[in-house]
């Protein structure tokens, strides 16, 4: 996980400042240790390494705060290389603190060490190719220290990408506060400034969120909003954002009726948010499906901050009340938050600094209609950073988490990038099939954010136009990956599972709903390592998929629901079964037109390193070809052709569980009423 570190000390390399005690806002509600003291020193030592993972800085003498002041030419590179670094763990972004450091020196520098030292900082910038923006300046013992925001120069067409997912009860103002930081308009409290978000015509006259959305704000270097709507239908042009931003935060806006939960599930699971949102109605307080929503975004390790709405109507009891159920509720043993009351820029800054470490729960109060505190909000979100790092030269993984049919362009997938770098006229694999196949497919257009990009990189959303595949043959879950990882597809596996909720006793045969990365499919509980299951067990499950077998990773984080029955877990092993019928045992349809060969896996190259050997011949074939042969035509993007023809409802999105197949077996209830705070 990139992460700005969480330094014990005010590291030789200037950074985020250390969460100490001192530097803690009085509103923050940090549990209690034994001691009395706040208990973020084992946080700082797990997250935090003073050196920045440089071993070799330990023989340079960068504590001082006077290194950047006059570096030597050596200190100089070390400075650089440490930048560079940060920026890379930050996935292209840092906090940077000028007149600070860590021999015990007095905080601060006088006016001309502290513009020898911005100099300097300056040009270490421009060595790195980064911008640089002061986001404050605050007075200390010995002089000022500054904090600067160093963010990485992208192109025209490139940008830093932030995902996070919007969730809370309904009418805890979801979509309103989205609408009023996309399109900023304040709301007139009865539902003004959602109207622009919802998708549906049903969204738009019962005023609820059932569909995940993908709203965009767009921060330019300087931090400002680039978000501008057009006077007339109030849309937004996001090509125009995209150019403009060198920051693209992306919501993804989630439903809060319990109705919609296996939506929401998801949102969470498929969209891979870096950081999750959680709303609350300052008056209705944690009600419905708040807890579990938390609960949710704590299994998925998703760092979540929470944002209290509604402030301007609601009485100042009533608030407080709000505000303390809500610190319990994060100080509770399930959840082990600290919870910090954003009140300033300052706030904002300290909290954005150390928020990645997981462990700190910002709280905002805002209010939609007055504007109260949306600015604090909005600087906060421009410091956030991507938790995905992206490394070039891995093989590229893409999941696939809805399928579209555009009117003269043919078969999009959507999506995100988990890993590696996939480049315009790559070819890539797509599946699996519902024979576990996987069929050679060309890269021929990627847009993100509706922008025509010729890359995209682990951690970025993106959608490509494929040729000569039907949308029908395409299905979440699936994924295009590069040939040189041979994909195997998979129908059983195991998995360490912790059963949040469950009504009575879970046994062999159990069936639910796995939701792991985009895949959302029905499985069944072959073996358990423990007779029956209750609430709180923990046990390691041997599960298989009814329908399709499906790509999946070792250690993926999945979650396994039926009605009320709730648990989470990883998957530690992946399975090869001899049986590759569907549970229904309908002969699997097979719609996508790969050559298949019939080979065992391991004729056709190594193991993935995370995969475990097999345990029976696969039948499953991958089509290895990573380019098309001579005869074969390849897969075009243009326009024309019998493929480009707009089909029956172009444009219109698939999915969603409105839209599910008839013969899509599920034991899932969507309308599972809310766990309590077992949740967590
Ligand atoms: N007074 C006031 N009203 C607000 C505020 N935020 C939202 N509202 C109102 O609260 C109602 C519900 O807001 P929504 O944004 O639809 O709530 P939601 O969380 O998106 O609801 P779902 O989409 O059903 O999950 C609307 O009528 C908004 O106008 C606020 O800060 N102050």
């Amino acid at each position: 996980m990139a992460s700005r570190p969480v330094v014990p000390e005010p590291a030789p390399s200037p950074g985020p400042r250390p969460l100490s005690d001192d530097l803690l806002p009085d509103s923050i509600f940090a549990p209690e240790r034994s001691d009395g003291g706040i208990d973020t020193d084992q946080e700082r030592l797990e997250d935090g390494d003073p050196l920045n993972g440089e071993p070799g800085d330990r023989g340079l003498d960068l504590s001082s705060k006077q290194a950047l002041v006059r570096p030597s030419r050596e200190q100089y590179d070390r400075l650089l290389r440490q930048l560079r670094s940060r920026m890379e763990e930050g996935c292209g972004d840092t906090i940077y603190e000028v007149g600070l450091g860590s021999d015990g020196a007095a905080r601060g520098l006088g006016p001309a060490d502290m513009a020898a030292a911005v100099d300097t900082v300056t040009s270490l910038c421009e060595q790195a190719g980064a911008d640089l923006v002061l986001l404050r300046t605050r007075s200390e013992a010995a002089g000022q220290v500054r904090d600067f925001l160093i963010r990485r120069r992208v192109g025209a067409l490139d940008f830093l990408e932030v995902r996070v997912a919007v969730v809370g009860n309904v009418d805890a103002g979801k979509s309103t506060l989205l609408g009023v930081l996309t399109h900023g308009e304040l709301d007139n409290g009865r539902g003004a400034a959602r109207q622009k978000l919802f998708r549906h015509k049903h969204e738009m006259e019962s005023g609820r969120t059932s569909s995940v959305g993908n709203d965009i704000l767009g921060f330019d270097p300087q931090g400002q909003v680039v978000n501008k709507p057009d006077s007339h239908g109030g849309g937004l042009d996001w090509t125009l954002i995209c150019e403009q931003s060198s920051k693209v935060i992306t919501f993804i806006d989630l439903a809060g009726h319990e109705k919609y939960l296996k939506t929401t599930v998801f949102g969470m699971t498929g969209h891979l948010p870096d950081f999750c949102m959680l709303m609350v109605g300052s008056n209705a307080g944690i009600v419905g499906t708040t807890r579990e929503h938390l609960g949710l975004a704590l299994a998925l390790n998703v760092p979540v901050f929470v944002v209290v709405t509604k402030i301007d109507m609601c009485p100042a009891h009533i608030l407080q009340e709000t505000l303390q159920l809500l610190q319990r509720l994060l100080k509770s043993p399930g959840c082990r938050k600290i919870p910090v009351l954003v009140q300033s820029r300052d706030d904002v800054i300290i909290t954005a600094s150390n928020f990645s470490s997981e462990r700190l729960c910002p709280i905002f109060q805002v209010s939609n209609v007055s504007g109260q505190n949306v600015d604090l909000l909005k600087v906060f979100l421009n410091l956030l950073s991507s938790r995905t790092s992206y490394q070039d030269d891995q093989p590229a993984e893409f999941q696939i988490d809805d399928t579209y049919s555009v009117p003269g362009v043919g078969t999009v997938v959507s999506g995100t990038t988990l890993r590696g770098l996939i480049r315009l006229n790559d070819t890539m694999l797509l599946g699996p099939d519902p024979l576990g196949s996987f069929l050679s497919i060309a890269v021929k257009s990627i847009h993100r954010k509706r922008m025509a990009v010729k890359e995209v990189r682990g951690g970025q959303t993106a959608s490509f136009a494929l040729k000569k595949i039907k949308r029908s043959s395409i299905r979440k879950g699936m994924v295009m990956v590069s040939p040189c990882l041979h994909p195997q597809a998979c129908w059983e596996f195991e998995a360490e599972i912790l059963v949040l909720h469950h009504p009575t006793t879970i046994s062999p045969r159990y069936q639910a709903m796995v939701h792991c990365g985009s895949i959302c499919q029905t499985a069944t509980i072959l073996t358990m390592s423990r007779a029956c299951l209750r609430t709180g067990d923990k046990a390691a499950v041997r599960l298989r998929f009814i329908k399709t077998p499906e790509y999946l990773l070792r250690h993926q984080r999945l979650v396994f629901r039926e009605g009320r029955t709730k648990a989470v877990g990883t998957i530690t092993k992946l399975l090869q079964s001899s049986n590759h019928l569907p549970s229904n045992s309908k002969p699997p349809q097979i719609k996508m037109q790969s050559t298949k060969k019939v080979l065992p896996r391991w004729e056709e190259g190594p193991l993935m390193a995370n995969e475990e050997a097999p345990t029976a011949i696969s039948l499953t074939a991958t089509q290895n070809s990573s380019q098309p042969g001579k005869g074969e035509k390849e897969p075009q993007l243009n326009e024309g052709g019998n493929d480009n023809k707009p089909k029956g409802g172009g444009g219109r999105r698939r999915g969603g569980q409105r839209h599910r197949g008839k013969g899509q077996t599920t034991t899932t209830s969507a309308t599972a009423p809310p766990t309590g705070l077992e949740d967590c």
